[in-house]
């Protein structure tokens, strides 16, 4: 693929809710995740001349990105470095070159606060489900981090009871995990993951084994939460209405714009269009 040229709007600023309030986490679990950086504006994500190298292939080679945006899709060819940069934001990989910084804590030194302000969700929920039952699993991800006291139980019930609720799991809270369908899977992933209210979620493809409905479900649930979302796809029509989009190829990013021109010139690129 040719280079594009960089036109990337300014977008609109992150930090306003789009909807879809959280329940409310108990004050320790809120307070780890907001301590490092202020509460007023986005958290910027910042790479500079980030360079992976992952065996022998250079996988990402001179990354320099800022975003701050509410909603920013990543595309790409198979094997382009899309899941190498978006484990690279909350630290799931290193780079071998260059700085990934997040609400200024740097990926490589503070990995652990890193991971309270930035959650992940990846493309198989089997692989981040890990608790027998769907309740379990989402008081899994308030058990208590070094150095913080435990939850009072009560607490913790209700924080997941509320989670479960809002994303309509309720129902299923003391069934087997294992036993959900695909979408309720993943819709549970995504709970457990934002029961602990990061302030920047990631998602690695988190529709690539969902059915249509359940796929169109999962983005809706993306686009109306109050975080920053960085998702990424290889549904293009689901970034309607996104901030910015970046299409990354051969191991760097080489479309940056609003989703209108930067999915037209992938599609162009991949001789879709
Ligand atoms: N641990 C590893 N060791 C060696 N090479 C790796 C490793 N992990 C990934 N790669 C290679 O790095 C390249 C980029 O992988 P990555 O998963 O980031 O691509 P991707 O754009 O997300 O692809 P896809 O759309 O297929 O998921 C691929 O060629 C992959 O084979």
């Amino acid at each position: 693929m040719a280079l594009f040229r960089r036109s990337r709007p300014a977008g609109r600023p992150a930090g306003a809710a789009t909807g879809g309030a959280s329940p409310s986490a108990p004050s320790h679990v809120a307070a780890a995740a907001t301590a490092d950086t202020t509460d007023a504006g986005p958290v910027v994500v910042r790479l500079d001349d980030v360079h992976v190298t992952l065996g022998e292939r250079e996988v990402l080679r001179g990354v320099d990105l800022e975003l701050t945006e509410q909603r920013v899709g990543v595309v790409g060819a198979n094997g382009s470095g899309k899941s190498t940069l978006a484990r690279l934001l909350n630290g799931l990989v290193l780079p071998t070159r260059g700085r990934v910084t997040v609400g200024g804590l740097d990926t490589a030194r503070e990995g652990a606060a890193v991971r309270r302000l930035v959650g992940f969700v990846f493309t198989d929920p089997d692989a981040q489900i890990v608790m027998p039952t769907v309740a379990e699993d989402v008081a899994y991800s308030l058990r208590p981090r070094r150095g913080e006291p435990a939850l009072d139980p009560e607490e913790r019930d209700a924080v997941v009871h509320a989670a479960l609720v809002e994303r309509g799991l309720a129902d299923h809270a003391d069934h087997p995990a294992h036993l959900l369908s695909g979408g309720q899977k993943q819709l549970l992933a995504i709970t457990s993951v934002l029961v602990t209210r990061p302030r920047v979620l990631v998602a690695d493809e988190p529709t690539t084994l969902l059915d249509l409905r359940n796929a169109r479900a999962v983005h809706a649930l993306l686009r109306g939460l109050e975080q920053q979302v960085v998702v990424v796809t290889h549904d293009l029509d689901l970034l309607d209405g996104y901030d910015r989009v970046l299409v990354v190829d051969g191991g760097r990013v080489v479309a940056d714009d609003e989703p209108g021109p930067a999915v037209a010139w992938y599609r162009r690129a991949m001789g879709a269009s």
